[in-house]
């Protein structure tokens, strides 16, 4: 009875695949508000729906320590991602946000919160047509609650709340196969501190390879190397907003980004999201733009180390500057800011960079769905330019 739960939902289904008479595009029509279900679905008895407002310090305290111990582990346990209380609020609070899909579940008698989904919306390009979706992200049940069947009941709770503001699609990602991917990534991972990797087991020393070889070959500049790089500011939002709108024309699936957009999920943010551009110094255009993402894990049993700082590739745009260059110029500020690793998905044009700049592939795959909105082909990473927090 494999994906009983998803058999029942309006995404593709594997029994689909080859049937290329079904059209592009929603697969259900949507349900008259009147019709959409008004009250929560039913927890099991000892739980309570609650909702997560992350601008409260405590609640927003109380979703960082559930997902500190119960959120997404890589397949050896070795690591579990450690999103920080600002990245959080960064995440889950982009223009248009509804705090009704910030959606916690307790136990009624202790108040623990023990459960969580959230969904932001966000307008998706899907070829030629812009649908605003729901982004589901941050599904988490704590480790004690697991088979307990509380991720269907919050699936559909959230889809629940989402319908009510009259959004009838969905974007999200998972480590694991279920009906239908839209794309199948990869990761690839850039050492910037290979004897802390080598430390904790992620990395192995290469065969007739030292220490200090090791560090060697991954040595960076101090400095960047393209004149007119530089941080972005508020007042590039305009120019960024163009440069990344036309660059993004070009995939398949792609966020459809305002000027709003731009400045919240671009904008640089300590700790969170760093974004540079290169503007030239002859003419003043903007011509390229790279941006990172900070999300921490904890390292799982090491003596030596409990945090890994990694950078993850978020968008980047190169007209002018080589896609290598731009690229060794994102690693060598990350390095200088002491990252560990720099972390990059095969989606867009990355896969020009990666092997040049020394990424190597990781043995994790992310998997992108779309609910109720049915894409004719498997696409390849590189006609995706969609990257999920
Ligand atoms: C050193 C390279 O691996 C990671 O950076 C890393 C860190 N934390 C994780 C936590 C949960 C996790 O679960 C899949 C994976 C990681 C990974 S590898 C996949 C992410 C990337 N890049």
């Amino acid at each position: 009875k494999r994906h009983k739960f998803w058999e029942t939902q309006p995404v593709g289904q594997f029994k689909d695949l080859g049937d290329a008479s079904l059209p592009e595009g929603p697969i259900e029509p949507p349900t008259p508000l009147a019709e959409v279900k008004q009250e929560p679905y039913n927890l099991p008895s000892p739980y309570e729906w609650t909702t997560c407002d992350l601008d409260s310090e405590d609640m927003c305290n109380e979703v960082y320590v559930l997902l500190t111990n119960n959120y997404v582990e890589d397949d050896e346990n070795m690591f579990r991602f450690n999103y920080s209380k600002e990245f959080l609020r960064w995440a889950l609070h982009p223009p248009g946000y509804y705090k009704s899909w910030h959606i916690g579940v307790r136990v009624k008698t202790s108040k623990k919160l023990v459960a969580f989904i959230t969904g932001v919306p966000a307008k998706i390009r899907a070829r030629d047509t812009v649908v605003v979706m729901a982004e589901i992200n941050f599904l988490c049940v704590h480790k004690k609650l697991r088979s307990k069947r509380l991720a269907p009941v919050m699936i559909k709770e959230v889809t629940r709340r989402v319908h009510l503001e009259n959004i009838w699609q969905a974007a999200y990602t998972a480590g694991v196969v279920l009906p239908t991917p839209v794309s199948t990534c990869q990761y690839w991972h850039r050492s910037l501190n290979p004897k802390k990797l080598i430390d904790v087991g992620f990395s192995r020393l290469g065969a007739r390879m030292t220490m200090s070889r090791t560090i060697k070959l991954y040595k960076l500049p101090d400095h960047t190397i393209t004149p007119g790089f530089r941080k972005m500011e508020l007042h590039d939002v305009p120019a960024v907003t163009r440069l990344l709108r036309n660059y993004l024309k070009q995939f398949v699936v792609a966020p459809d980004f305002d000027e709003n957009d731009v400045e919240h999920w671009l904008l640089p943010k300590e700790d969170v999201v760093d974004s540079f551009l290169v503007e030239s110094p002859e003419t003043h255009e903007i011509t390229d733009f790279c941006s990172f993402y900070t999300l921490p894990s904890s390292i799982l049993g090491n003596q030596n180390y409990s945090t890994l700082k990694a950078a993850y590739s978020y968008y980047n745009v190169s007209t002018k500057t080589p896609w290598i260059q731009l690229m060794n110029d994102a690693l060598i500020v990350a390095k200088r800011k002491d990252f560990d690793v720099f972390n990059a998905l095969d989606v867009m044009h990355n896969e020009t960079f990666l092997k040049e700049l020394k990424f190597g592939p990781g043995d994790g795959k992310l998997h992108y769905y779309l609910y109720n909105y049915r894409i004719k082909h498997v696409l390849r990473p590189s006609e995706l330019g969609l990257v999920l927090l």
